[in-house]
């Protein structure tokens, strides 16, 4: 192997001759444009190599200085280079050096889940060459082809003890719990009657536009329909990232920048319960009520007297409300207090449609159904600070929990969302588009607006698929 030089050599095990496996891209030898892979190496500076192991074939080039000679016999057919450049996301991650298989550790790339690789050379079918983007270098490394990449996910999936899948928990459902026992009267216990009474600050009406989708039993079916679905399966919950994974290492992106006149991309919040996505969102549709718009849920509810359809909900029957989970129109839908809550496609296309831009926030496991071809999404994981400096910032900050709603922040919410927001990342972290701390609210608005132009305005990496419409998603 001779890494320093780009290229690798390898020894044919019947006849003892040594040739070149790989030249690597961009390095030395492919600079050079002389050495090619398939010649066959005769002299290393004057000295022949027959009947030399690889190994001291490096020796010798490890022990020489300056101009290094190369004596091959060419490969008769040089393969002609008419690869065309392939960009992928990494859906995994993966390290050379804890790669027992890799040919040349040294030569190998490592990246994480959610780097963009730009694939150089596919000629061997087991491992292609890559670079990472933003990419300062010339050389490229060696990654897993796709191929290889999913046998090894699989053997390492196979190879590991089973464990029953823990979905990321909502907020303190079991500390909840023994709350109910002491009911701390600064809070408000959550029934459905104060819920549908207090929904004030979530449904305000600025400038005659209501703040669509900040309804508080959206929020809490979205968390009891969490905690009561905790025992299920990892494949149940949460298709779109153990097992896609699996089956996808990687997923090729195109660049895409929104044509003017094009819809927006729809933005969706993603982030641990409590860290303060719901804020963000509503602030961001105050700064701009014109420009930004939540989705409209669905509820199979009742309306009140002061509530339109179309408003604060869109009120269906619950068959049809079944209909449109059987035709998989929901982004997201839950049950709470035998009403089920949901929001869809339809109610983002509205707001896209109308040429705003439509902000939503969802949960992580519903990543997959707005990545689509229609949505575009552009997905925004909102990150907290550490748990000392969120003791600082959030004093008077409150919760909406499973059984309270306004219940101010404890010692072990802190620890708690940051575990949660620790889990997401790592689990999800390969669809974030943009990652944005919430640590002081005004400046986290401030970047949020930015990022929002960002992914409206600027060229960004999008599945490739979403160029191909009829390839949804
Ligand atoms: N950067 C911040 N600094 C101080 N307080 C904050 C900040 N961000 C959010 N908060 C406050 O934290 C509390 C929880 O925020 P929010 O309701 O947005 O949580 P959430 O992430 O939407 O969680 P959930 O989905 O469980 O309701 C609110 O009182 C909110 O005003």
């Amino acid at each position: 192997m001779l890494v320093r030089w780009g290229a690798t050599i390898r020894r044919n095990e019947l006849s003892g001759e040594i040739f070149i496996a790989r030249v690597i891209h961009g390095g030395l030898a492919d600079r050079s444009g002389l050495l090619y892979a398939g010649d066959r190496l005769v002299e290393v500076n004057g000295q022949s190599v027959e009947g030399l192991e690889p190994e001291q074939i490096i020796q010798i080039l490890a022990r020489s200085h300056g101009t290094i000679m190369f004596k091959v016999v060419p490969i008769s057919d040089r393969p002609v280079n008419n690869q065309t450049t392939l960009y992928v996301r990494a859906m995994a991650d993966y390290c050379p050096q804890q790669d027992p298989t890799i040919p040349c550790a040294d030569a190998g790339m490592s990246f994480h889940k959610g780097d963009v690789l730009e694939i150089v050379d596919q000629t061997d079918t087991l491992w292609w060459q890559a670079k990472k983007l933003p990419s300062t270098s010339a050389c490229a490394g060696l990654v897993p082809s796709t191929s290889l990449l999913k046998r090894k996910q699989r053997e390492f999936w196979w190879s590991q003890p089973f464990q029953p899948h823990t979905c990321i928990k909502t907020l303190s459902t079991v500390d909840e719990e023994e709350d109910m026992m002491a009911i701390d009267d600064k809070c408000v216990e959550t029934d459905e009657e104060t819920f549908e009474s207090e929904e004030g600050e979530f449904s305000r009406n600025i400038e005659g536009i209501y703040l669509a989708g900040f309804r508080r039993s959206l929020r809490l079916c979205r968390k009891r329909s969490h905690s009561s679905s905790q025992q299920q399966s990892c494949h149940y919950r949460c298709p779109s990232s153990c097992y896609s994974a699996l089956a996808n290492p990687y997923e090729e992106v195109v660049r895409y920048q929104r044509h003017p006149e094009d819809k927006h991309r729809l933005i969706a919040l993603v982030g641990p319960s409590g860290v303060g996505v719901n804020e963000l969102r509503r602030r961001l549709i105050e700064i701009d009520p014109k420009t930004f718009h939540g989705a409209v849920p669905h509820t199979t509810r009742p309306p009140k007297t002061y509530e339109e359809s179309g408003r604060e909900y869109h009120f269906i029957s619950k068959e049809l409300f079944e209909n449109m989970v059987y035709n998989h129109r929901f982004i997201e839908y839950g049950e709470y207090k035998g009403n089920l809550y949901g929001t869809s496609v339809d109610a983002v296309r509205e707001v896209l449609s109308g040429g705003k831009i439509c902000v939503i926030d969802i949960e992580p496991h519903a990543i997959q159904a707005v990545r689509t071809h229609e949505l575009k999404a552009y997905i925004v994981f909102v990150k907290p600070p550490s748990a000392a400096r969120m003791k600082q910032t959030r004093k008077n900050a409150q919760l909406i929990t499973n059984y309270y709603i306004n219940r101010p922040f404890k010692d072990e919410d802190y620890q708690e969302i940051e575990e949660s927001a620790k889990k997401m990342e790592h689990q999800y972290c390969q669809y974030f588009d943009s990652v944005l701390m919430n640590d002081g609210l005004q400046d986290s608005c401030v970047q949020l607006l930015t990022i929002v132009r960002r992914a409206q305005d600027e060229p960004q990496w999008v599945p490739a698929s979403w160029l191909r419409p009829s390839h949804e998603p």
